[in-house]
C-alpha cells in the first residue's frame, strides 16, 4: 500500500498522521509513505525527525478581513496544487489522508482532481476551513467527536477518534522524571498551552509560581518554544526562581512516553490533547483558547465536562489563584482525581488509528469496484 499523510502547520494537525501512519504500519508492513508538509509549518522539522520521507509546499493561511494578502494565498494554493499533481503522479499513491491545515487542503484536492481515493479526519468538535473544502470530494471522513459528523455532507462521516489516541494508549514507556532533574516517586502535574504553549497560561503560572515551588507535588512548566525566553525573562524581572520540585522547558518532543507518568494536566482544549488525556484516563484542568475558529476548543472541552472528566477554566477566569486551587484539588485530593480518572477514560477511543484505518481500506476498495 502507498500513502501521501499531509497535514500541517501545528502538531494538533500533525501528530495524528504520524500516529495513523503508526498503526497501518503494524496492518501492512510492506507500506511506504510519503508526507507532504507546508514548508514554514512544524511539520517541516517533526515529520523528517521520524525519518519519513518529507516533500515541502509552499503555502500561506487566508486572513479573515479583506487583504490583498488573500491573492497572494490563492496564487500559492493553486501553485500548490499543481506541484501536488506531480507529487501524487510520482509517488503513485492508493489513498491519500489530510488530518487538517492549509497543506492538506492543497494536497487532497490535487488527489481529487486526479480521481485518488481521499480520507480526512477532523480532530476537532467544529470542521475546519480545509475539511469543510475537502469535505464533497473526499471518498471518506473520519471525525474524532459525534457532534463534528452533521457539519458534513450526509452520511459521509464516521466516528473514529484520534489515531493520537492509540498511539498513546499502547506505548510502552519507560520515561523518568528524573531525566528532567525530578523525581520517579512524587505525582507530577504536566502544564502545556498545545503545541505552541498559550500567554495566558504562562502568565498563570508566572503568578502562581512561588506556591508551586512549595507543593509537595512536581511541576513541570512547558512554555511552548517561541515563548521560553519571554517567561525565563519574566521570572528573573521578579526574581522569582523555580524551586527542586519545578521545572520550565520549552517543549517535550517525547509527549506520549511522557504523558504516561504523569499526574494531572493543565491544557488548552486542543482536539489532539483531549484524545491523548481521554485515551490515558488523566485528570485535567482545561483552558481552552478563545481565539480558535468557532470556540471549537471550548466545544472540545464540553463532552468531558459534561461526562465529569475534567475541570473547565475559561481564559477570563484564569489566574495564579484560580489555577492554583484547581491544580492543589486534582493533586492532592485523590477521591477527586481517581474518580475524574475513571470518568475520563470512559470517553478515550484507544482503537481510533485502527478505526481509521478501516475506512481508508474502505476507500480504497470502493475506488476498485
Ligand atoms: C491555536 C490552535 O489553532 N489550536 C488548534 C491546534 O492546536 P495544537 O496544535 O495545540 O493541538 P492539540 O492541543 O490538539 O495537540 C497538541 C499536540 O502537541 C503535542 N505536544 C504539545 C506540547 C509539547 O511540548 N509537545 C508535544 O508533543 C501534544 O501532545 C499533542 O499531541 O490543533 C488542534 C487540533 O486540530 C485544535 O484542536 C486546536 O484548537
Amino acid at each position: 500500500m502507498r500513502v501521501i499523510l499531509s497535514g500541517g502547520g501545528t502538531g494538533g494537525h500533525i501528530y495524528p498522521a504520524l500516529a495513523l501512519a503508526e498503526v497501518i504500519k503494524q496492518h501492512d508492513s510492506d507500506v511506504e509513505f510519503l508526507y507532504v508538509g507546508s514548508e514554514r509549518g512544524v511539520e517541516s522539522s517533526i515529520v523528517p525527525a521520524t525519518g519519513m520521507p518529507f516533500k515541502k509546499l509552499t503555502v500561506q493561511g487566508f486572513k479573515r478581513s479583506l487583504s490583498l494578502d488573500n491573492i497572494k494565498t490563492v496564487n500559492l494554493f493553486l501553485k500548490a496544487v499543481k506541484v501536488s499533481k506531480q507529487i501524487i503522479k510520482d509517488f503513485k499513491p492508493d489513498v491519500v489522508v489530510g488530518t487538517g491545515g492549509y497543506v492538506a487542503g492543497a494536497v487532497v484536492y490535487a488527489a481529487q482532481r486526479m480521481h485518488i481515493p481521499t480520507v480526512i479526519h477532523e480532530q476537532n468538535s467544529v470542521a475546519g476551513m480545509t475539511n469543510k473544502f475537502l469535505a464533497r470530494g473526499a471518498s471518506k471522513i473520519g471525525v474524532a467527536f459525534d457532534v463534528a459528523k452533521s457539519q458534513f455532507p450526509a452520511g459521509k462521516a464516521v466516528l473514529v477518534g484520534n489515531p493520537r489516541a492509540q498511539q498513546v494508549a499502547h506505548i510502552k514507556s519507560d520515561f523518568s522524571w528524573q531525566t528532567l532533574g525530578l523525581r520517579d516517586d512524587k505525582p507530577t502535574l504536566l502544564i502545556f498551552g498545545g503545541s505552541q504553549g498559550a500567554p495566558a497560561i504562562n502568565l498563570a503560572v508566572i503568578a502562581a509560581i512561588d506556591q508551586f515551588n512549595e507543593r509537595s507535588y512536581q511541576v513541570v512548566i512547558v512554555t511552548g518554544p517561541k515563548r521560553y525566553d519571554n517567561v525565563l525573562n519574566k521570572l528573573k524581572e521578579k526574581n522569582i526562581a523555580a524551586a527542586d520540585n519545578v521545572r520550565i522547558v520549552p517543549y517535550i518532543d517525547n509527549m506520549p512516553e511522557v504523558l504516561v507518568q504523569t499526574a494531572a494536566i493543565v491544557s488548552r482544549a486542543g482536539a489532539t490533547s483531549i484524545a491523548e488525556i481521554t485515551a490515558l484516563g488523566i485528570p485535567s484542568i482545561l483552558i481552552p483558547s478563545p481565539y480558535v475558529t468557532g470556540d471549537h476548543q471550548t466545544k472540545n472541552a464540553q463532552s468531558l465536562v459534561d461526562a465529569g472528566a475534567a475541570v473547565v477554566i475559561s481564559e477570563p477566569e484564569l489566574t495564579g489563584q484560580s489555577l492554583m486551587a484547581a491544580a492543589d484539588i486534582l493533586l492532592l485530593d485523590e477521591s477527586v482525581s481517581e474518580k475524574m480518572a475513571a470518568q475520563t477514560t470512559k470517553i478515550g477511543m484507544p482503537d481510533a488509528g485502527d478505526r481509521l484505518y478501516s475506512i481508508i481500506l474502505d476507500a480504497i476498495a470502493e475506488k476498485k469496484v
